[in-house]
């Protein structure tokens, strides 16, 4: 009954809770606590998402809640096991508990709720292999395991009448994607070794059992002797090929040794490196994945020269030195040539990250000079509209902008060119380093963040009533060596097919932008809202695990809000500081503002940022706001994360 569903919420709330849940224990019945919800006197949802629930889940107190429909854990930091009592909850329908530490093998106890209908584990420590008893769940519709340490296989015969959402990306798993299981996109098994529809269909041989002597040769004689001859057939042809491919490659040995040897005899020229000796480079840079944006880059030592080589080679018109030389950089307004095509091709280039538009390099010229160069895909507007556009972007100039330098044009290949920052992004700073050793973003460096960005974004749209960001989002928020906040990637929008993956903007694009090249000042404004509330709650808007039933984060805010839990919502760092708590509650609204649903309801990019600036504004008259202990004094402190 409610009594006993009582004792086990604060049960729950000892264990595991700590000072996070303001439940007011002088009320009789719990129904009216946050995140619990009551249907005729008895408990049937409880929900706690985000607010740091820590520890492992004890055994005996979910079991209690036997009229549990809906279980949501997700977003805390709960470890250990799930709890076996949870068998009792036999009503259960709804159980997120992505975004937690569990660990161990998926836990049988679910396979005994057999009215689950989502079931989401992503973001955990899950290991061990996917269980072929999660069959029981007949009613499945939505099955989330990804981010976790899952191996092997899927089960072949897994199938799930209903299912609806699935994703098993980011697991060690590796073998066929079982029949039921194709109809998913590739965004379902990303980061895994699986193989087979919708994936690269896979090698052959491995679907071809080990042929015995003796199993399924006997029970008929003509398929042992085919099955037998196969096996010498293809011996020989094991034989053969390893032959052939001794014999190419000292023939490749021999040509390469020729090769050298003429190039040391003739004087150097340049166009020659390109063509020659980047050219392979080329090919190898293609097929390796860039890092994840978020990792900080690591050094591939691949060079831009093979990117760029590779349009003027790959052009079909014989590519030579005189057409080389014959194209430029075009560089902007007062901007130095300081260097020129050459310099850049000869620069060493490390991957920065892939983006909707394309991938970035830092490069490192020759003279010392670093620069970020964006290779730009997809590109379907003429060649003269492109430089109409990209005139517009270099003519923009202002202190919270990423300077674009130059670019570089040709049919199969665009480069922009634009000043490298050190210090990376504010995706990274927020979600790069969550460990020992981070220095915690206090109050005073996210307003700071947040009034920077809005002075580019407010600069872009004064440029004209159609000029737009339209992309805006935390890895195209900048920072200088000081740590001064520069507004990246603006008005590439316009110059992309639709085919371009809509995914990664997902979280940040407007509802009414069905079409990316689509954006409008509008839209800015809410993708903007949606930075606000990522600096402010330290949640990525584009975590797939927001995704409950889909909750973006808006939402997401808006009903935590809702609820009355505004200290929750905030990012654990900020919620240190008392002090300035109302202003942080402040920007939230503002965000929260920012990202309405109707465009009209939306303020202007100016009105945000006179109100930032307000908020600022007072939170320095606020006397301790400055000399707050673990208030970070020195910007370069936080280099060390
Ligand atoms: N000028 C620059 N200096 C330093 N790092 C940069 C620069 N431009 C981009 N980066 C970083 O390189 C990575 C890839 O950037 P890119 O803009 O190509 O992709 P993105 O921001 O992830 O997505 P999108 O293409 O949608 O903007 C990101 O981590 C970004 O922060």
């Amino acid at each position: 009954d409610l009594t006993s569903d009582r004792a086990a919420l604060l049960a729950l709330r000892a264990a595991v809770g700590g000072r996070t849940l303001l439940w007011n224990v002088n009320q009789q019945s719990p129904c009216s606590w946050a995140g619990v919800q009551c249907e005729s006197n008895r408990v049937t949802a409880l929900r706690l998402p985000g607010v740091a629930l820590s520890g492992d889940l004890p055994n005996g107190i979910l079991g209690n809640l036997t009229e549990l429909r809906t279980l949501s854990l997700r977003f805390n930091m709960l470890t250990g096991q799930i709890p076996s009592d949870l068998a009792l909850c036999t009503n259960m329908r709804n159980l997120y508990l992505q975004g937690n530490k569990f660990s161990g093998q998926i836990p049988e106890v679910l396979f005994s709720l057999p009215d689950l209908v989502r079931l989401n584990l992503a973001s955990n420590n899950f290991s061990g292999e996917i269980p072929l008893s999660l069959n029981n769940l007949t009613r499945l519709r939505t099955l989330f395991l990804e981010d976790n340490q899952l191996t092997g296989s899927i089960p072949a015969d897994l199938n799930f009448p209903k299912l609806e959402q699935f994703n098993v990306s980011n697991n060690q798993l590796n073998g066929s994607i079982p029949d039921s299981l194709q109809a998913f996109t590739t965004t379902s098994f990303l980061g895994t070794s699986l193989c087979g529809k919708p994936l690269k269909s896979c090698p052959e041989d491995i679907n071809l059992p080990p042929a015995e002597p003796g199993t399924g040769d006997q029970s008929n004689g003509n398929n042992g002797t085919e099955n037998k001859k196969k096996k010498k057939l293809s011996g020989a042809a094991v034989a053969g090929i390893v032959i052939g491919s001794v014999l190419g490659f000292l023939l490749i040995v021999a040509l390469v040794i020729l090769l050298c040897r003429r190039t040391r005899n003739k004087k150097t020229s340049r166009s020659m490196d390109i063509a020659t000796i980047k050219q392979p480079e080329t090919e190898l840079w293609a097929e390796k994945p860039a890092p994840e944006a978020e990792n900080g880059g690591v050094s591939n030592g691949y060079s831009v020269a093979a990117a760029a080589a590779a349009a003027m080679t790959g052009s079909g018109k014989g590519g030579g030195a005189a057409e080389a030389n014959a194209k430029k950089l075009v560089f902007f307004g007062n901007s130095a040539r300081v260097f020129d095509l050459e310099d850049l091709l000869r620069a060493s280039a490390e991957v920065l990250g892939k983006g909707t538009f394309g991938t970035a390099y830092k490069a490192v010229l020759e003279v010392g000079t670093v620069v970020a160069v964006k290779r730009l895909k997809d590109v379907n507007v003429s060649a003269k509209e492109f430089k109409e556009k990209i005139e517009a972007v270099g003519a923009m100039d202002h202190d919270s902008l990423v300077p674009l330098r130059a670019y570089y044009y040709s049919i199969d290949e665009k480069l922009l060119v634009y000043d490298y920052m050190p210090m990376g992004s504010l995706s990274a700073l927020l979600h790069g380093n969550k460990g020992a050793g981070r220095t915690p973003l206090n109050w005073q460096i996210r307003s700071a963040v947040a009034l920077g960005a809005a002075r580019g974004v407010e600069y872009i749209h004064s440029r004209g009533p159609m000029v737009s960001h339209g992309n805006i989002k935390s890895s195209n928020i900048l920072l200088t060596q000081s740590y001064e906040v520069r507004v990246s990637d603006f008005g590439l929008a316009h110059l992309v097919g639709p085919s371009t993956t809509p995914n990664r903007v997902a979280g940040y694009r407007a509802p009414e932008v069905t079409d990316p090249r689509k954006v409008s000042q509008k839209a800015d404004v809410y993708s903007f809202g949606v930075l606000l509330l990522e600096l402010l709650t330290g949640k990525a808007p584009t975590h797939a695990l927001l995704n409950e039933e889909g909750v973006d984060l808006p939402r997401w805010v808006q009903s935590i809000v809702r609820e009355e839990w505004n200290s929750e919502v905030f990012d654990l760092e900020l919620q240190r500081d008392p002090s300035v708590e109302e202003d942080m509650v402040k920007l939230l609204q503002l965000g929260i503002d920012c990202a309405a649903q109707y465009p009209n309801n939306r303020p202007s990019m100016s009105e945000v940022r006179i109100q930032i600036e307000e908020i600022i504004h007072t939170s320095g008259q606020k006397g301790q706001f400055l000399q707050a202990p673990d208030q970070i004094s020195n910007a370069d402190d936080f280099s060390s994360r």
